[in-house]
């Protein structure tokens, strides 16, 4: 589980999170959403151990990020709007690189399946990843997450830039990464995708949790003018 207990971040004099206080269980999604500037990347960046906060501190699996940094990134898959992958090695080769950066030595069969469990195609796993799509990088993203058994899910903006068939297939995936009893945090704009695969909704405004909602008593369209009105 993911947690963070008043985390403050200040930019020089700006506050940019003020006391937030955010909880994801097992096997829960929170949809993180918010205008530009609300804090969201802040939020994700320092649960990354990317960015040390101000004061408070936050929690994967019940271990301190400011104490533990290095130990908490075993825990933690992230993946950006752009997943950086290498562009001259192929599907499978990059997947074998992180992989065995995160200490895992998978069979190339191993591997295969992982991408498979994705939907990334068969035909696909030998080609460069020069030539794939967004949405397919965000599959090998995925995998990797998968190879790692990371059971907590940093996802910054996922569905940015994908199309209406990869954003349902990325949709897909990440509900059943749920159902696998993974915690997943995603920060997004996508009120629709929100509502469609998180089990929880949390609005942030300069900082601050202004909402949270359990998002199967909501529509898209309630959220959405809760979203409006909160902004
Ligand atoms: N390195 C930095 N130095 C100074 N200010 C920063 C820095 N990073 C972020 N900020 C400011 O902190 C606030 C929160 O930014 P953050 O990127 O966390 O928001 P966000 O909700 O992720 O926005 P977006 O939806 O645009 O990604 C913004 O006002 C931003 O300008």
């Amino acid at each position: 589980m993911l947690k963070t207990v008043n985390l403050h971040k200040k930019y020089n004099e700006y506050s940019a999170l003020k006391s937030l206080n955010l909880e994801v269980g097992k096997g829960e999604i929170f949809a993180l959403l918010g205008q530009n500037g609300a804090g969201k990347s802040t939020t994700i960046n320092i649960l990354l151990g990317l960015m040390k906060a101000t004061s408070g501190d936050a929690y994967i699996n019940g271990i301190s990020v400011s104490e533990h940094p290095q130990e908490i990134k075993q825990h933690l898959a992230y993946i950006p709007e752009t997943v950086l992958l290498y562009p001259n090695l192929t599907g499978i080769e990059n997947l074998d690189f992180f992989s065995k950066i995160a200490g895992f030595n998978y069979t190339k069969s191993e591997l295969s399946e992982l991408l498979l469990r994705t939907g990334l195609q068969e035909l696909a796993h030998e080609k460069d990843l020069g030539g794939y799509s967004k949405g397919m990088r965000q599959k090998v993203g995925i995998a990797i997450a998968l190879a790692k058994d990371a059971k907590v899910l940093l996802l910054d903006e996922p569905t940015s830039g994908l199309d209406p068939i990869a954003t349902a297939d990325f949709t897909e995936i990440v509900r059943q990464l749920g159902q696998e009893g993974r915690t997943i945090l995603m920060a997004t704009h996508d009120i629709f995708n929100a509502v469609s695969v998180a089990t929880n909704i949390g609005i942030m405004k300069q900082g601050e949790l202004v909402q949270h909602l359990p998002s199967k008593s909501f529509t898209a369209e309630e959220v959405q003018d809760l979203y409006l009105k909160t902004i």
